[in-house]
């Protein structure tokens, strides 16, 4: 049995993985995880991974999970895949390795919050939240977004230099969170949106786009029936998470 992958393309971490894996020419069997549907419909998926989340991966008897990097790093050695997406170099290596971790406490923990003020939370509670929490949320997510800027970005014109790395991937599809709801945060920040540019244009267009077309649609999500047992358990979780 050959390679399967587990994703939902409205997760930022399941974008990440299916750009990757496209874009380096890995054969998978794309595994269609509808988050939106409820626990019966991820049933496959939950048999892979334990914690029920996306993405996730199963090659042959071996599966993965937790996180997508790990998953990240597991196809980037499988399929050798060009030295610049996780340098054999250390030093840049450890420049990847630096913000993947600075990541998951920073811009993955503010950029996501977005879609739920905007999205998940009016359609899982049927009330939208006041103006006030999506301002605190912009608040943190900008300051992150100055780190990044002054300190990963720097005038370079990738993360770690002159080459796209795992770590711009990474970045570039949480910050897509933001955008999908209406919250635009290249439109004011031209070193950020040229970085966005070079990273569109390093993985191709059409493919970050497609990649994409879900969450720059998730209008039409509003439309959406959501499972009656997903809402009743979600949504004290997210409003808790905004606490
Ligand atoms: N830390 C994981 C993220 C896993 C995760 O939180 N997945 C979300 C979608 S972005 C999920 O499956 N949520 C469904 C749930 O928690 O039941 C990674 O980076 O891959």
């Amino acid at each position: 049995m050959g390679l399967e992958l587990y994703l939902d393309l409205l997760s930022q971490p399941c974008r990440s993985i299916y750009i990757f894996a496209r874009s380096n020419n890995i054969p998978f069997e794309f595994k269609h995880v509808e988050l939106f549907k409820g626990p019966s419909k991820s049933e496959d998926a939950g048999k892979v991974s334990l914690l029920k989340k996306v993405p996730a991966l199963k090659d042959g008897d071996f599966t993965l999970a937790e996180c997508s990097t790990a998953i990240l790093l597991y196809l980037s050695r499988k399929y050798n895949t060009p030295d610049h997406w996780y340098p054999s170099d250390i030093q840049k290596r450890a420049r990847v390795d630096e913000y993947l971790s600075w990541h998951h406490a920073n811009i993955r923990a503010n950029a996501p919050k977005t879609m739920w003020i905007k999205v998940l939370i009016p359609l899982f509670t049927g009330q939208p939240l006041p103006s006030e929490k999506l301002q605190e949320v912009m608040e943190g997510l900008s300051t992150s977004l100055k780190q990044f800027e002054e300190r990963f970005l720097q005038d370079k014109a990738f993360i770690i230099g002159s080459e796209i790395s795992l770590a711009d991937l990474v970045a570039i599809v949480e910050l897509m969170q933001p955008v999908g709801v209406g919250c635009d945060i290249f439109e004011d920040r031209p070193r950020l949106r040229e970085w966005r540019r070079r990273v569109e244009d390093a993985v191709g267009k059409e493919l970050f786009f497609q990649a994409h077309e879900m969450i720059l649609n998730i209008k039409e999500l509003s439309n959406i029936q959501i499972d009656p047992q997903l809402k009743e358990q979600l949504a004290p979780v997210l409003m808790k998470l905004l606490k």
